[in-house]
């Protein structure tokens, strides 16, 4: 779907139509789930869907779905990626059948490559708007999603890449020292805003996430993991075997109970973007639109195509 059809649907405010019902992190708790299914198992009737971007597939005999990022060459956060992704996430929150997803790259070596960079350089203010907006409302969905939500980190994973995955309820990464993950923005002579930072403090704590925002770090896996940034590393070709196992024992326990529980631990980092969103959307804009920052992002995508020479 074209970001322009994309942009209508979620019409002048930013806003997709069915945010209307109340967020996912302040809606009532699902109904307590029957037995979860072992993984492994044969699996019953499947729904997918997919777009340009992402495909899905959702698994309903064990509530579980599959989502796989599709966007060539590296998965980079664009508006149209950022769309698709929130539709994609509010499609499964309102499926009754689906308790939880599992997100994953379709590409080789590369999970997320993070926010389009390109979507950053020299563009109008209303698209700077409708771009933050798009990436505010991806985390906002992903991060109070009332879904269990694995990260099954196949590939490198840098800035929003990172975002994407410390906004699951836990990482599994694949064991290969080439695949690094962080928030770099640092190195890119940005600022990561204070929600990227919030979320990484709740998974890796303070002293652990200043180091990391200062120095812009990427830490490959083995590294990652001794951080507490990811949970586990598996070898590759385990990935999607633990993933599913991962889900299974997340899935075993009430809804209910977990997804309050979640809220609790949640709700105040969630809250503080939705109450400055729209001052979060000006600082991102005055911050982008200086002369300074454009040369840095244009010296950072010159570097990019001179390292592949
Ligand atoms: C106050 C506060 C207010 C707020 C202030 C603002 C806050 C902003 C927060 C920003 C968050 C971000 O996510 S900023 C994005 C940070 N991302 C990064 O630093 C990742 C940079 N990319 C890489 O390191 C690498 O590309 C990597 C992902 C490892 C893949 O390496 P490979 O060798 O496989 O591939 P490459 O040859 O490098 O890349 C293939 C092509 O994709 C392009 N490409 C790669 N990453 C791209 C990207 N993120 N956006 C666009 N294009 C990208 C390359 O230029 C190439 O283009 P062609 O040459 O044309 O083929």
């Amino acid at each position: 779907m074209a970001a322009a059809t994309l942009a209508r649907r979620i019409g002048r405010s930013g806003v997709l139509p069915l945010c209307c019902r109340l967020p996912a992190w302040d809606r009532a708790a699902r109904p307590p789930p029957g037995p979860a299914q072992p993984p492994g198992l044969p699996l019953a009737p499947c729904r997918s869907f997919s777009n340009n971007k992402i495909q899905v597939e959702l698994d309903e005999s064990s509530g579980v779905a599959m989502m796989k990022f599709k966007s060539p060459p590296v998965n980079s956060l664009s508006l149209e990626f950022l769309t698709e992704f929130s539709i994609s996430l509010e499609k499964l929150e309102n499926n009754k059948a689906c308790r939880g997803v599992i997100i994953t790259s379709a590409l080789p070596k590369i999970f997320s490559s993070g926010l389009d960079i390109t979507e950053m350089c020299g563009k109008s203010i209303e698209h700077y708007t409708e771009f933050w907006r798009a990436v505010q409302e991806m985390w906002l969905r992903l991060y109070g999603s009332n879904m269990v939500t694995v990260a099954a980190v196949n590939g490198s994973s840098p800035a929003g890449g990172c975002l994407v995955a410390l906004s699951c309820d836990y990482r599994i990464m694949a064991e290969n020292p080439k695949f690094s993950i962080g928030l770099n923005e640092a190195q890119l002579g940005i600022v990561a805003p204070f929600w990227f930072k919030d979320t990484f403090v709740n998974v890796v704590g303070h002293r652990i996430a200043e180091r990391s925002l200062q120095l812009g770090s990427l830490h490959p896996a083995p590294e990652a993991l001794k951080l507490g940034l990811v949970d586990e590393l598996v070898p590759e070709e385990k990935l999607m075997e633990k993933a599913a196992a991962v889900m299974a024992q997340w899935l075993a326990l009430p809804d209910h109970a977990r997804q309050l529980t979640k809220t609790m631990m949640r709700k105040a980092v969630l809250d503080r973007l939705v109450a400055h969103r729209e001052e979060d959307i000006k600082n991102f804009i005055s911050f982008v639109s200086k002369e300074s920052i454009q040369k840095s992002l244009r010296m950072y995508m010159e570097m990019l195509k001179k390292r592949k020479s």
